[in-house]
């Protein structure tokens, strides 16, 4: 019986306007309590959400505000106290510690020339707006992107006097030993107060090449801590961070007697930050008076999100190993203020024990994750396929999970916590993401949160969704970490007509040290309604599992990974309930790169294939990417040989599969030139192939048009070759 998975381009354009109008939630900020001439506690909540807008071909981010009513345990009342507003120009915001003020990062076109303000709102006042393109002191300030866990921040003090912000360090003017300077030039300079001093002009400096710090982060070379002294208007570079670091994360120490701050070293090379947790650095201190620079943490490590608890006395923060895979379990550390002495709160975790506790797998804290008693600490991270909220406590180090209970199984993210009240994001596959609130139980009961939702969840009564466990047969045991199992998500329409066996799509995740969790995945969802059955599989080598799942894969990438997910596919087939005819292969990156293996591997049992900015060549890729990470990066034909050999490029001749390549004109981690070199293998071989190139786009394909234009490119390539 043929199935009904829908193919009409317009329908399924339909399915996916419906779905991605759903928004995302970015962020939530916790206002002071505030207690009314009644006796009453109050507390407002500030969230940001992103959406798409597929008219205006624009992500854009709006605000809605939520008003909580408390008694300091239990949530009495909750509700939104108006509508959204859409957001324009914001690079940052943060409200005052007392909430009597707000300090904005704007970015604004005036007279056609693009420029950045730093403004103070008062009341209902702009009582600031300080030009700091003009003022000249440091080059772009650093946003809040999805990266904002890299660098990027904009604190007050504790007193409310001083703004700390990120930018990127002033260049000095470079001119050519050709270029005669006019009388008028000078002059004019003068007049529009650029205050270039003659010796700030280098020569021969103009074509210099300037390291950054790689995917996504282009251009983002040399951050310097910057501070607005608010009475005084007046913004200062700060001095005594050593040249060969670059800071970000930074907060003021207690007393505001100066920063603290990751620093990042520069040497041997900068190598690509995004996704690679793992690059040595350091937690820093430095005095503001005295200009001393102190390091906090090890020297031998990669360190992030130092959090100062409420009592301003410790500092946690996550650390984990330099080099080796990307992203692996982390320790959780602290930093006593006072006795200035560094512990290990949390270890990583090599296997997971009898309590089901897999380690933490995390590179962005919480921006506030602490209790009010400065005891405990909330990590949300993944445990196998779904990502949990967990509390840590600090002089035991015992951890437990907030969310484990949850009867939906979703995943959760905490956003924001303030005296024990706790703002999280939780969603599934069948539930998008939506807003909760709810109180930490006090440390020594055993009660139980009681999440209050702040807006309807609207579920996805239509969609079904299950994890699979899969334990590899003997002869795919690794001898090294053997007995170590993996897991899948199985999404699929719930309504399946008696007797139809649903076309299936298998989805390797890229990375390969990443996870795909149970939460709220728009492609997954819409191709489920359109009559596709989704297996996202998080093969050995995925994050959640264990450090000895991550280790288990370097050494064995084109095998261990590729044989995981075919045997996931194999497992999943045997129930009887897919039609084995209709298995495609979808996956970007190093997900790309197990699509593009598993069609040359196994020749014909996948009919379809889609690769976004896949890897293909290991050896032809090491010198053109982001994150050469092999440790000298000097030419070695052995190792070279080894790299090819695990590539899928070494297979390609075997490929009957059609393939549709999506590639992105700017993309610095798996750069294009990956992809092309399958395109034009596969063209020789008269392997059918399509190929869709999206300029300005990098890794990610995330700007909308391409974005949604990838979508329907991915929908139309399965409808013509699984069901044509
Ligand atoms: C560390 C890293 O970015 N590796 C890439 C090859 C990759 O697979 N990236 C993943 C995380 C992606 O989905 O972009």
């Amino acid at each position: 019986m043929d199935i009904q998975v829908k193919t009409d381009p317009e329908e399924i354009s339909g399915l996916y306007r419906e779905l991605n109008l759903l928004p995302g939630l970015s962020r939530a900020d916790l206002g002071p309590v505030i207690t009314s001439q009644y006796g009453g506690k109050y507390c407002n909540i500030y969230t940001e959400w992103t959406q798409q807008d597929l008219e205006r071909n624009e992500s854009i981010k709006f605000c809605r505000q939520y008003v909580v009513f408390h008694d300091d345990k239990s949530v009495v009342f909750s509700g939104p106290s108006g509508n959204c507003t859409e957001i324009k120009g914001e690079l940052l915001s943060k409200d005052s510690p007392s909430g009597e003020m707000k300090a904005v990062v704007r970015e604004c076109s005036v007279k056609g020339d693009d420029k950045q303000f730093l403004e103070v709102w008062s009341k209902n006042i702009k009582a600031k707006s300080i030009d700091l393109t003009a003022l000249k002191k440091h080059g772009k300030v650093y946003g809040d992107d999805q990266l904002s866990c890299l660098f990027s921040c904009l604190v007050w003090s504790h007193s409310e006097t001083h703004l700390l912000y990120v930018a990127e360090r002033k260049r000095p003017k470079a001119q050519s030993f050709f270029q005669t300077e006019s009388p008028e030039s000078i002059g004019h300079e003068k007049e529009m107060d650029l205050k270039v001093e003659p010796k700030e002009k280098t020569k021969g400096e103009q074509f210099v090449f300037y390291e950054d710090w790689g995917e996504a982060l282009v251009g983002k070379s040399c951050p310097v801590l910057c501070v607005l002294d608010i009475e005084g208007n007046n913004v200062s570079v700060l001095e005594g961070v050593p040249e060969d670091i670059s800071p970000g994360q930074a907060f003021w120490a207690p007393g505001d007697t100066g920063l603290v701050f990751v620093g990042w070293r520069h040497e041997p090379f900068r190598l690509g930050l995004k996704s690679c947790p793992n690059r040595r650095s350091s937690l820093f201190y430095v005095d503001l008076t005295g200009g001393e620079c102190e390091q906090l943490s090890s020297g031998g490590s990669a360190v992030c999100s130092p959090r100062l608890s409420p009592d301003q006395c410790r500092i946690v923060y996550l650390e984990c190993g330099v080099f080796g895979p990307h992203m692996q379990c982390s320790r959780l550390c602290m930093y006593d203020w006072y006795t200035k002495k560094r512990s290990v709160v949390v270890d990583v975790v090599e296997r997971p024990g009898e309590d089901g506790f897999t380690g933490l797998y995390s590179s962005q804290l919480s921006r506030h994750c602490w209790s009010a008693d400065s005891q405990r600490v909330l990590v949300a991270c993944p445990q196998r396929s779904r990502k949990d909220l967990l509390v840590v406590d600090v002089t035991t180090g015992r951890v437990s999970s907030l969310t484990a209970k949850d009867e939906h199984m979703s995943s959760w993210s905490l956003l924001d916590v303030e005296r024990d009240l706790m703002v999280v994001c939780c969603s599934s596959p069948s539930r998008p993401p939506s807003l909760s609130v709810g109180f930490l139980p006090s440390k020594d009961t055993q009660e139980d949160v009681l999440w209050v939702p702040l807006e309807e969840a609207q579920s996805q009564t239509d969609i079904a969704w299950r994890v699979l466990t899969f334990r590899p047969p003997a002869d795919q045991d690794n001898r090294q970490y053997p007995g170590l199992d993996f897991e899948g998500l199985l999404i699929q329409p719930k309504e399946v007509q008696e007797g139809l066996k649903l076309p299936l799509v298998v989805v390797p995740h890229g990375g390969p040290h990443s996870v795909a969790v149970a939460q709220w995945l728009l492609s997954p969802a819409v191709f489920c309604r359109m009559g596709f059955a989704v297996l996202l599989v998080n093969y050995r080598g995925s994050i959640g599992f264990g450090q000895d799942s991550i280790l288990s894969l370097p050494g064995n990438v084109g095998s261990q990974d590729v044989q995981d997910v075919h045997f996931a596919v194999q497992s999943v087939l045997q129930d009887g309930l897919f039609d084995q005819q209709k298995v495609a292969v979808s996956g970007g990156s190093h997900g790309g790169f197990l699509a593009c293996h598993l069609i040359g591997q196994y020749q014909g049992f996948y009919r379809a294939c889609v690769a976004f900015n896949p890897v293909t060549n290991l050896a032809s890729m090491v010198g053109s990417t982001d994150i050469p990470d092999c440790p000298e990066c000097l030419p070695d034909a052995a190792v070279w040989e080894q790299m090819l050999s695990k590539s899928p490029i070494k297979h390609v001749t075997k490929v009957k599969t059609p393939v549709l390549l999506l590639l992105g004109e700017e993309d610095r981690r798996v750069p294009n030139q990956q992809g092309l070199e399958f395109y034009r293998a596969l063209k020789a071989l008269k392997v059918p192939v399509r190929l869709l190139w999206y300029p300005g786009n990098n890794h990610s394909l995330s700007k909308v048009d391409a974005e949604s234009d990838a979508f329907m490119g991915v929908a139309l390539w399965l409808v013509q070759h699984l069901l044509g």
